[in-house]
């Protein structure tokens, strides 16, 4: 099999990674009726089975899962995730042959060989549905061509999907129909009724395509969502240390600085993250983040450029054959570092001073959405696409990092997306060492404006003011929030 993505004229390449249309809610009037009564079973029961599923049966749709025989007779997570929660759990043999609906949510590695074992179970005119278009895209994938092949990809780690959906909203999600494998013309129907089961229509829902899918995916996941988060998460807690900050306090500021300061952003874009800040700390915060977008400009184009070649994906791919050696052994660093060694402090730390405190975070953040988001749509990925991928749910992985540091973002993200994350860790630490060495508590760890009144140059206030809301991101931001009617806060 080859990248199907490598395959395509240039023509076809951005006229698949162009397919984006924001979908209108009244498209979802029909809710979950187009799977109603129908059989679905869903392969792996791990952070978006399990998460997805749920979701579904309270929707009022038939899930039950199918584990291959070890996790079974092993009784291992996956099983016990299942079970706990009364689903139907079964074999391949059992559950596969009545299935109407087949969804993969296995990780992204066993793709080729899940498939290859449950394509023969399929019964004729069955649909598989992934939540990531990797195996299509980059593997090259053929499915038998009386399968309907469709995604469902919730933007938001598999925990996020759930909680945002008890909570009453969702999370934005990229629906799909591959259009080699669309005989009944029924994919897009079905596709929108797991989106609704999901929740995903209350946050906004993209018609898009796996090659639009899989391309932005691998970017955000890479570099803002979890890349940037876990290199400022390190350098932010050994810059604290270094000047004699309470490691305690350095500790929590960080694991519920981010979750705190994106929070604002969900709610109110870049600019409301912003505004939480005085005046003199918001310039500040700008300057550095101005600062910090030309240092890694660079590495996050270079990140784009090999998802779109698809050297990543070769890259990654050597490493499953290699047993993950790379994964496992960059995993077991990171569990070692200072900041995920250090447990948070007690000591009570309010809203506000989070951001007054956290101004170098802040300035990370706003560096990584926008340049994220200008190196997507600058490579042919739409802004709506560009906008759910890297700001809406850079809140959503600060979640994790909150519940239990870095260890909680890696283990819930796909085994992908964390290792792209380390990639991208490992060559932004070293780029930035010449930036940190002028950083001090004054922006992270102590709040910048004390003793200061909130005078400033108004001139320079306004070209900040002006910058932050007419960046593209805030443009579209704005526009897909208005649909967010059912957005809650997370506390
Ligand atoms: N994690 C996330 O938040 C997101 C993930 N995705 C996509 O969703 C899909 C699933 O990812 P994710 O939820 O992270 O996966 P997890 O790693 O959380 O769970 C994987 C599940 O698959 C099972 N499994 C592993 N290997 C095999 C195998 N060879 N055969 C059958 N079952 C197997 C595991 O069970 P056991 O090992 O116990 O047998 C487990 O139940 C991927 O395509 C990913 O890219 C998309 C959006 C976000
Ligand atoms: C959580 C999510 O959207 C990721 C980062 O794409 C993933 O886990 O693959
Ligand atoms: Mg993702
Ligand atoms: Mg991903």
């Amino acid at each position: 099999m080859a990248n199907y993505f490598n395959t395509l004229s240039l023509r076809d390449k951005l006229t698949q990674l162009g397919k984006c249309r924001f979908m209108d809610s009244s498209e979802f009037a029909d809710g979950v009726n187009a799977l109603k009564g129908k059989k679905i079973v869903i392969v792996g029961c791990g952070a978006q089975g399990l998460n997805q599923g749920l979701n579904m049966r309270d929707s009022g749709l038939d899930i039950a899962y199918t584990l291959r025989d070890a996790a079974i007779k092993e009784k291992r997570q996956s099983f016990i995730n299942a079970n706990e929660n009364g689903f139907t759990v079964g074999t391949y043999e059992e559950l596969i042959p009545s299935a109407d609906v087949v969804i993969n949510l296995t990780p992204d590695k066993q793709h080729t060989a899940v498939v290859g074992a449950v394509m023969p179970l399929m019964k004729k005119g069955a649909t598989l549905s992934y939540s990531h278009g990797f195996n299509i895209v980059e593997e090259g994938t053929q499915v038998r061509k009386d399968l309907t092949v469709i995604m469902v990809a919730p933007k938001s780690p598999g925990s996020e999907v759930r909680e945002e959906y008890k909570r009453g909203f969702g999370v934005p999600t990229l629906i799909a129909v591959h259009p080699e494998n669309d005989p009944e013309g029924k994919g897009l129907e079905q596709a929108k009724a797991y989106a609704a089961g999901t929740g995903g229509h209350k946050a906004g829902v993209l018609e898009s395509s796996f090659v639009a899918e899989v391309k932005s995916d691998l970017m955000g996941e890479q570099t803002i969502l979890c890349g940037l988060l876990q290199t400022g998460s390190i350098l932010c807690f050994d810059k604290m240390i270094e000047k004699g900050i309470d490691a305690g306090y350095a500790s929590k500021l960080i694991q519920y600085g981010w979750e705190t300061i994106t929070e604002g952003m969900k709610y109110g874009g870049i600019t409301h993250m912003m505004d939480r800040l005085s005046n003199p700390a918001k310039i500040k915060a700008f300057e550095l983040s101005e600062e910090l977008k030309d240092i890694m400009r660079p590495l996050f184009q270079k990140h784009m450029d090999d998802i779109m070649t698809g050297h990543f994906s070769k890259t990654m791919m050597e490493d499953w054959a290699n047993d993950d050696k790379n994964l496992l052994t960059w995993r077991a660093a990171t569990g070692e570092t200072a900041f995920e060694k250090t447990p948070a402090g007690n000591q009570d730390i309010t809203e506000q001073e989070f951001y007054d405190n956290g101004v170098l975070m802040i300035a990370m953040v706003r560096a990584g959405v926008e340049l994220a988001f200008e190196a997507m749509t600058e490579s042919g990925i739409i802004a709506e696409s560009a906008y759910y991928e890297s700001l809406h749910e850079t809140p959503l992985i600060a979640n994790t990092i909150a519940r239990k540091k870095l260890f909680e973002m890696n283990r819930v993200i796909s085994d992908t997306a964390e290792y792209g994350c380390y990639l991208f860790d490992h060559a932004c630490k070293p780029l930035l060492t010449g930036f940190m060495k002028n950083i001090d508590t004054d922006v992270i760890g102590k709040n910048f404006s004390e003793n200061m009144d909130n005078d400033v140059d108004n001139a320079k206030l306004i070209a900040v003011n002006k910058a932050l809301r007419e960046h593209p991101v805030e443009i579209v931001g704005a526009r897909l929030r208005e649909s967010m009617t059912a957005m809650k806060p997370i506390v």
